[in-house]
């Protein structure tokens, strides 16, 4: 792995103008460009995407709007359902099918385990905040990270995913990677001017990583900005994340889901170094850094000291848009595997597929007897 070569600094301007006393951020850090996506010496500049971009999206992931895509006289028969699942998993098969082909390859490596939360380890919801996690699943996360260095990578606030999970045999990146709490490591606080030290709720010494912690004023004054703007839109509902904010629209009649997104953007429109993703039902608001849950896998292994390729397998279990880069760094290092938790047919860079958070936890109960099976 070549951390170094990712930079000092993962902050990123946007073509816009930029309010760099409100940041905070060094003037030579910071740069603008008319034209687009450009390299300058150590950044990246790139463009924000138009707003129809995303609202677009929003519209097509629509039930209404998949209905009338499908006409009435081409509605799909759960056997055409079933088939296309059957003929998308020949390209991505069961990771449980596949479980003696990946535990092969692991012989004599290091499997070093990366997890989602939402829709991962636990079903998707109405209520964000009543994501929980099954004890069944706790057990078999707890077991499996006593053999395998486990972390969890989430787009929730770190403290938030750590309420959820509540084990402590694990690591934590919360805000899409944007707060990581990781071991100590000369090399990787070296690498990342960022990185400072401190302890854990054990009072463990840990490195904490936070790339965007310059940017959490900002996101603090959009939160309060997005509440007071969603406020009458029945089911809307805002979450701060710390270092990004959700924008749930799974609860808004459909006839008012352009209403959400005009909120949205009227009010993201005043910080050109913000820009917006599209998860399940949600609208994020994420700082325009270069950092995402690709890096923070990179920057996990480097700290664990597990960035040889040739002696270590890093397996990445996620189920939405943004652990797609988590899956693209370990097919362009050709180092692991991405499964993609689905059960529907999807475009991906996953390598593997599994159907939902249950067989997640059967996946991750065989590791462990796996395991357990090879140590004796
Ligand atoms: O990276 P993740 O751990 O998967 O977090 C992504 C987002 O997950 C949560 O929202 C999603 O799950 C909710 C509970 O099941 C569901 O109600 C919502 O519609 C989904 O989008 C979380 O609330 C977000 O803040 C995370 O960004």
């Amino acid at each position: 792995m070549d951390l170094k070569s990712t930079h000092t600094s993962p902050v990123l301007t946007d073509p816009a103008p930029i309010s760099k006393s409100r940041l905070g951020v060094h003037s030579s850090m910071l740069s603008c460009s008319p034209s687009g996506a450009a390299f300058s010496s150590n950044l990246l500049l790139i463009p924000r995407k138009k707003t129809g971009v995303w609202f677009d999206a929003m519209i097509s992931s629509s039930p209404t709007h998949k209905r009338l895509t499908k006409g009435l006289s081409n509605e799909l028969s759960t056997s055409d359902t079933d088939l296309a699942y059957r003929t998308w998993m020949l390209k991505y098969p069961s990771a449980l099918a596949s479980f003696e082909q990946i535990s092969n390859f692991a012989k004599g490596k290091r499997i070093a385990l990366f997890l989602d939360y939402d829709g991962t380890l636990s079903p998707i919801v109405d209520n964000p905040d009543c994501a929980f996690m099954s004890n069944a699943m706790r057990s078999a996360v707890r077991k499996v990270a006593k053999c395998f260095p486990t972390a969890i990578i989430s787009g929730r606030s770190r403290d938030k995913v750590y309420e959820f999970v509540g084990l402590k045999e694990l690591y934590y990146a919360g805000s899409h990677g944007m707060d990581i709490m990781g071991p100590v490591r000369q090399s990787v606080s070296d690498d990342h001017p960022n990185c400072i030290k401190s302890t854990d709720k054990q009072g463990k010494e840990v490195n904490l990583f936070q790339p965007a912690s310059e940017f959490l004023p900002m996101i603090d004054e959009v939160y309060s900005s997005l509440v007071e703007s969603i406020k009458d839109i029945k089911g809307a509902k805002v979450e701060n994340n710390k270092f990004c904010v959700s924008v749930h629209y799974r609860n808004v009649d459909e006839q008012s889901w352009t209403v959400v997104a005009q909120c949205v953007d009227n009010v993201i429109k005043n910080y050109p170094r913000l820009r917006l993703t599209h998860g399940r039902k949600v609208l994020e608001v994420r700082p325009v850094i270069n950092w995402d849950k690709g890096k923070a896998v990179t920057f996990l292994l480097e700290s664990l000291g597990l960035s040889n390729c040739d002696d270590v397998l890093p397996i990445y279990v996620g189920d939405d848009r943004t652990d797609e880069d988590a899956f693209k760094v370990l097919r362009e290092r050709n180092c692991g595997y991405g499964i993609l938790v689905s059960s529907v047919p999807k475009e991906t860079n996953a390598f593997y597929s599994l159907r939902d958070p249950s067989e997640v936890m059967e996946f991750l109960n065989s590791l462990v007897v796996w395991k357990k099976s090879s140590a004796l």
